[in-house]
């Protein structure tokens, strides 16, 4: 659906993308992801066809960007969406899906549907009036009055209310569900991780890990193996409630002599326990930086239970 090829911008020298190829499937939900600066915001206004590249390719469903044909078939949602503050959401969705000519009853039965699913409560209010999250909903809304099969947004739910935030991730996977194809922009890789089909991680204008999270977790993270033992053992720790010890190790041959040491004094391996690392913690790995410090808790992570 989606064609990158070797994508570059460089600003008076200064690289922000540096020759990027990847390729959306129709459907997919895609992540671009990365710390302040590493080139998501440009890559997703290159892919939208407001911002010329240096030098490759974008294709949209067979139209090159930029061009009239693919703008049709395009919601671009921008980081800070200026709306009319005048207006009301009627009124301005109205307006946009006429600039679309989309027909008026069309519209209106399109855009009645988009607010409600996006629970958009006071659609009468001023614009100017709303909270930043209703703004964002509104914003969201517009990209769809065209019925596009692409959406590009970036950073759909960066600084709103964790309940509106979780809303707005929410119905973005909806959106792919229902046959859109979406590139989302996120520092919180939380919401990436919890959404996206495949991603790229972009660090300094180049793509530094990509595929879905099992992949990218194949290849750069490390599985934390939690070893729990009835006696001490070497760099354990003492749960209290549970009065047991705790080991944190990094692969199975080092369960291994955890179990032999429990052994040895005369104890044994209780529970082991394995925690996937987080897209954050491989970010970190490979990028050496953290890209988002404000991320879900860590309870919410996936913990699997392996046999002892
Ligand atoms: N119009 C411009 N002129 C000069 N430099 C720019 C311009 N737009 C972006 N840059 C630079 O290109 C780099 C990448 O910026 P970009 O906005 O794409 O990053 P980002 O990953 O979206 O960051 P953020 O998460 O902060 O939005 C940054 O160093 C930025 O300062």
């Amino acid at each position: 659906m989606i064609r990158v090829d070797d994508l570059r911008k460089a600003y008076d020298g200064f690289v922000a993308v540096d020759g990027s190829t990847f390729e959306v499937d129709r459907g997919e939900v895609f992540g671009v992801v990365g710390p302040n600066g590493a080139g998501k915001t440009t890559t997703l206004k290159m892919l939208a066809g407001l911002v010329e590249p240096t030098s490759g390719d974008v294709e949209i469903a067979g139209a090159s960007a930029g061009s009239l044909d693919m703008r049709r078939n395009l919601g671009f949602l921008p980081e800070e969406s200026p709306l009319y503050e005048e207006m009301t959401a009627h009124g301005y969705l109205e307006f946009f899906a006429d600039l679309y000519d989309v027909p008026t009853e069309t519209a209106r039965e399109r855009i009645e549907e988009a607010l409600d699913r996006l629970d958009l409560e006071h659609r009468e209010r001023r614009i100017g009036d709303m909270s930043k999250g209703m703004k964002r909903k509104v914003a969201i809304a517009r990209s769809l009055v065209n019925d596009p099969d692409v959406l590009i947004y970036d950073e759909p739910a960066s600084g709103l209310d964790p309940l509106t935030t979780n809303y707005i991730i929410e119905f973005t996977r909806e959106l792919a569900d229902d046959g859109k194809t979406i590139v989302f922009s996120a520092h919180n890789l939380y919401h990436v991780e919890s959404i996206c089909d495949r991603l790229i991680v972009m660090n300094h204008g180049d793509i530094i890990a990509r595929g879905t999270l099992d992949e990218i977790r194949d290849e750069h993270g490390q599985t934390a193996y939690h070893v729990y033992t009835d006696v001490p053992v070497r760099d354990a720790a003492h749960d209290d409630d549970e009065d047991h010890y705790q080991v944190v190790v990094g692969d199975m041959d080092a369960v291994e002599r955890v179990r032999r040491e429990a052994q040895a004094d005369g104890g044994r391996v209780v529970d082991i326990q394995t925690e996937d690392p987080s897209l954050e913690d491989i970010f970190l790995d490979i990028a050496g930086e953290r890209v988002e410090s404000a991320r879900e808790p860590e309870a919410e992570r996936p913990t699997q239970e392996v046999e002892t």
